[in-house]
């Protein structure tokens, strides 16, 4: 790995895609004035709505689309590697959308896709979330090579599963857009991000929804840069904002030396 700058960016995303894609650029150009080399969007960026029929609307085709040129677009101006969060995209099944994260480079070009593998399903009292009644689950975990090491991708409920990145060998890197709930976010999020960080040896950029949406909907926030011993280097609670934080390949190297627990695995499957 080489040491890397990067920034999370957190929103809380409404209904409108322009104003949300207003608002991330000039997030994104605040993540490059702080020297950000890479920075991550939060799962859902350009929309958040009302009804399942508008994340349908917004769907675009991989490889072009406004929401993907904007990306594009954002990624050349300022010369940052964007993980671009996800955005709706078409699925086999015409009546869903995949939960689609796109990586650009900092020439604007794709350079990674990532579906949403595992869709959250969680039913209270109070809350109820089913989005598999909508989205139609990738199947591929991925993970790309980068100028500073190799980065695994996972959005929001992934987290929860330590195979998905297991199966991705040795990260340097986890990026993990979301837009976790404030319920389950105030009980788990913490807990499960520094343990992914530990348990692989790698730092780990979250980038997340966090505030009380135009819907009702409330998310946790708390984006968080972690390094590989599970120290939280930046954070952000709730709001708009960009966490911004220094990864040193150092770091990672003598924490893999000093505990090198990946090399003592047993149970590899
Ligand atoms: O895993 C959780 O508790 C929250 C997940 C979530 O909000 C999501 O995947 O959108």
């Amino acid at each position: 790995m080489k040491d890397l700058r990067v920034a999370a960016v957190q929103m809380i995303s409404g209904p409108d895609v322009a104003a949300n894609l207003a608002t991330a650029g000039r997030l994104i150009a605040d993540a490059a004035a702080q020297g950000a080399q890479l920075a991550a969007l939060p799962e859902y960026f350009p929309l958040i709505g009302a009804a399942d029929a508008d994340r349908l609307a917004a769907r675009e085709r991989v490889g072009a689309g406004p929401i993907q040129d904007f990306l594009a677009d954002a990624a050349r101006k300022y010369g940052i590697w964007l993980v671009g969060g996800s955005i709706p995209t078409h699925a086999d099944d015409a009546h869903k959308l995949r939960n689609t994260c796109l990586v650009f480079d900092d020439a604007g070009r794709q350079v990674a896709r990532y579906d949403k593998i595992h869709l959250f399903g969680f039913a209270t009292g109070t809350e109820r979330y089913d989005e598999a009644a909508t989205i139609e689950a990738g199947a591929e975990p991925v993970a790309f090579d980068s100028p500073w090491g190799r980065i695994g991708l996972g959005i929001c409920y992934d987290l929860r599963f330590p195979e998905l990145f297991r199966a991705l060998g040795q990260l340097d890197l986890l990026v993990l857009p979301a837009a976790f709930t404030e319920t389950t976010g105030r009980a788990h999020w913490e807990l499960l991000l520094r343990a992914r960080a530990v348990e692989n040896q790698c730092y780990v950029v979250t980038s997340a929804q966090g505030g009380r949406h135009p819907n009702g909907r409330v998310t946790h926030g708390n984006s968080m840069v972690i390094d590989p011993w599970g120290d939280i280097l930046a954070r952000l609670d709730k709001g708009e904002g960009v966490a911004v934080a220094e990864l040193s390949a150092a770091r990672l190297a003598e924490v893999r030396s000093s505990l090198p627990a990946l090399q003592h695995r047993k149970l590899k499957t």
